[in-house]
């Protein structure tokens, strides 16, 4: 994809680009991030930022000289560094004739269906208004088990929220090496990636005592943008201006990630990516063969066993007789209702269950396949 052709992007930003050697926040990155947007939003492309950057912020004001380890000490940080963030964030895109918005998102503000619609809203409204969204995780009061964690993944998120054409991630290496560069000498950069799943094995964590997931998290947000149809650009911050559409040289230097033919639209994203699942349900050979390679729905019949608890309408995972995650789904049934139906032909589920008129555990709309069919 040539970045002429791009009408939406989403650049994500991490702490590794955005840290001064100082301690806290260089403003001249900053600098740069806005007049790569001008040039940008000059040639009609409409950009979203994601970026990090908070705890560095808030380790500079406070003069911490090493990144809080508890959970309370960097929300706390991160309380203090996030208004730092974004004040330079507005004060330089202002410079540029660009008003920018903060956005805070937590994973919870994802997790419901009509909470994701309303954050794909306002999003759309600040774009249509000219703004530019500047997104960062809500760390202040995301939970342990109910957080993004890393802003690599919630950037793919968004991505697939705003429908975006591509995604950049600006880090503090050329792309993905073959092994982690900072480790390993010898390790070459690979530019093209069709299969995120087969260069999965090269990534290790993060390289710096900021950033967060590393190379690990980079391709988990490779393969749910490859997945919405989005490319993604791993780009080293150094080369930002080469996005800029004036710039004359080639295609910046990095790894670009292949987007997918068969592209998740829609509600089939959220499915699987944005909504929270708690349970899952197990499922026969035959039933997984007619999930993966017939297109069909979930019936009672194939269903062996169930763990966890949930409600109806609520998303379960969808496993095979391995264990192996096939799908994920909206299931009509509690986790209590599907126990007692589980193995039963269709026709007998009204028998078992109160006001239930359907045959589909899980229909086939409200699944998204998470395995290749
Ligand atoms: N195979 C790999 N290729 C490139 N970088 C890798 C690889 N495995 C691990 N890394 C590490 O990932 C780091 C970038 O991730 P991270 O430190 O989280 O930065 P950021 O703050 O930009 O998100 C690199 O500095 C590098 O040390
Ligand atoms: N939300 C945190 C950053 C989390 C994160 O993913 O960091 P990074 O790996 O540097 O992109 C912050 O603003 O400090």
């Amino acid at each position: 994809m040539k970045i002429s052709e791009v009408r939406r992007v989403v650049l994500k930003i991490g702490s590794s680009s955005l840290n001064h050697p100082q301690g806290g926040i260089d403003e001249r990155a900053i600098n740069e991030i806005a007049s790569v947007i001008a040039a940008l939003k000059q040639s009609g492309v409409e950009c979203i930022i994601v970026s990090s950057g908070a705890v560095a912020a808030g380790m500079g004001q406070l003069k911490l000289s090493a990144r809080p380890r508890d959970l309370a000490g960097k929300q706390a940080v991160a309380a203090v560094g996030q208004g730092v963030l974004i004040e330079m964030y507005t004060r330089y895109l202002e410079r540029q004739g660009i008003i920018g918005a903060q956005v805070l998102l937590s994973r919870i503000d994802l997790a419901q269906a009509s909470h994701y619609r309303n954050a794909q809203n306002t999003l759309e409204k600040l774009l249509r208004l000219q703004v530019v969204p500047i997104i960062n995780e809500n760390d202040t009061v995301a939970v342990d088990e109910l957080c993004f964690g890393d802003n690599d993944t919630l950037s793919a998120l968004v991505a697939g929220l705003v429908g975006a054409d591509l995604l950049v991630i600006l880090t503090d290496v050329d792309g993905l090496y073959s092994a982690n560069p900072k480790k390993d000498q010898s390790a070459q950069l690979i530019k093209e990636v069709t299969d995120v799943s087969a260069v999965e094995c090269m990534a290790s964590g993060a390289g710096s005592l900021l950033g967060t997931g590393g190379m690990v998290t980079k391709l988990r947000a490779a393969k749910i943008a490859t997945r919405f149809g989005i490319g993604m650009l791993l780009l080293n911050f150094t080369r930002l201006p080469e996005l800029s559409p004036s710039t004359k040289s080639q295609e910046p230097l990095g790894t670009f990630f292949q987007p997918l033919k068969h592209r998740l639209a829609g509600r089939k994203r959220w499915i699987a990516y944005a909504g929270l699942s708690e349970g899952s349900i197990q499922v026969d050979e035959g039933a997984a063969k007619a999930l993966v390679e017939e297109g069909k729905s979930l019936l009672a019949k194939g269903i062996t066993n169930v763990e966890g608890t949930w409600e109806r309408k609520e998303i379960v995972r969808i496993i095979n007789s391995q264990r192996e995650e096939i799908a994920r789904g909206v299931v009509e049934l509690s986790d209590a209702e599907v126990k007692l139906v589980k193995g039963l032909h269709s026709e007998k589920l009204h028998q078992f269950v109160e006001s239930f008129d359907g045959e589909e555990v899980v229909h086939r709309d409200n699944m998204t396949l998470m395995v290749d069919a």
